[in-house]
């Protein structure tokens, strides 16, 4: 089928490539070609590295990026897509304008997505006039690498819209989880339950932060615990998902002060050289605060 992916940032190229990688033709549309070259650039990055590990052949990544084309028109972008996934910037406003815009440039049957990670898919759907054709697909970072799709159904959304969007997420090969539009979804819920009160652990001295990470990653298998998760994420992103949890859901997802100040003071994990770790060219090297050396 015919995907426009709007936004061809971290996400938009990711989601691009492994529509392209199922075979699907797809646009990718951003709003300067400088941002589009880079997603394409991007694409090429990542099926180059597929090449080099022997993922596929060249011959498959030449065809996968023949069935991509860059664009900073909208209107050619969307015209005949069966499917239009945005990944703009984090911003209601914007993503309910985007929307408005893709349904008044596309056919009646167009499935509208987004690829938000927090925002009400059902707010952003209020912006159709035929709101039932939104969905929220939630891709992970990086789409190319990560498996799950959460599949976020709006109050508007119809049964032929959330039915389209599983088929989607299969065919791509993808594992689908499907979610009701509530805050923090289903994963970003729980992940930052899961790191709030890590964080209060750390806070009250139960352990330190890669004692409770390894118990966590040793223990309950997880990849990463959850401290060095936060640090990967940015701390100022998890305050800002907590402080919109807490509104919606309750004081459970209240911040703890450590969070706030850390991100008061720009420590905000790896991306800055310090959270609740200590970073050194994208390396762990020791523990924030007193707990120093691990
Ligand atoms: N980065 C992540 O880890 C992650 C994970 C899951 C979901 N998301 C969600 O994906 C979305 C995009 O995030 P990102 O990290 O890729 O952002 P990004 O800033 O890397 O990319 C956004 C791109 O959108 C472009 N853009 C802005 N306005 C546009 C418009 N009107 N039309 C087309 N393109 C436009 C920007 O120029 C930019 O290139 C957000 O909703 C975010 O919450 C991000």
């Amino acid at each position: 089928m015919q995907i426009a992916v709007l936004g061809a940032g971290s996400m938009g190229h990711g989601i691009a490539q492994v529509s392209a990688m199922a075979g699907h033709d797809v646009v990718l549309r951003d709003i300067e070609d400088g941002f589009v070259e880079d997603g394409l650039e991007g694409i090429r990055d990542n099926l180059q590295g597929g090449v080099d590990r022997d993922k596929l052949t060249e011959d498959e990544m030449d065809a996968v990026l023949e069935r991509i084309e860059g664009t900073t028109d909208l209107e050619a972008a969307v015209a005949d897509a069966d499917l239009v996934v945005e990944a703009v910037p984090e911003d209601m406003a914007l993503k309910q304008e985007v929307f408005a815009d893709v349904e008044a440039a596309t056919g009646e049957d167009t499935v509208i997505a987004s690829n938000t990670s927090s925002l009400s898919v059902t707010e952003m759907a209020s912006a159709l006039e035929h709101p039932e054709r939104a969905v929220g697909l939630h891709f992970f970072n990086p789409p190319h690498i990560m498996d799950l799709v959460e599949i976020v159904v709006a109050e508007q959304t119809d049964d032929r819209t959330e039915a389209f969007a599983v088929d989607y997420v299969r065919d791509i090969e993808k594992e689908d989880v499907v979610v009701r539009d509530t805050a923090g979804f289903a994963t970003s819920r729980l992940g930052l339950a899961l790191g709030l009160e890590a964080i209060r652990m750390v806070e009250q001295g139960v352990a330190s932060p890669a004692d409770i990470d390894e118990g966590m990653s040793i223990g309950y298998g997880h990849p990463m615990g959850p401290l060095e998760l936060t640090d990967h994420v940015g701390l100022d992103v998890r305050l800002h998902i907590a402080e919109h949890l807490r509104e919606e859901l309750g004081e459970r997802f209240k911040p703890p002060q450590s969070l706030r100040r850390k991100v008061r003071a720009g420590n905000l994990g790896k991306k800055t050289g310090e959270g609740y770790y200590v970073w050194e060219d994208g390396e762990r090297v020791g523990m924030s605060g007193d707990w120093g050396k691990e």
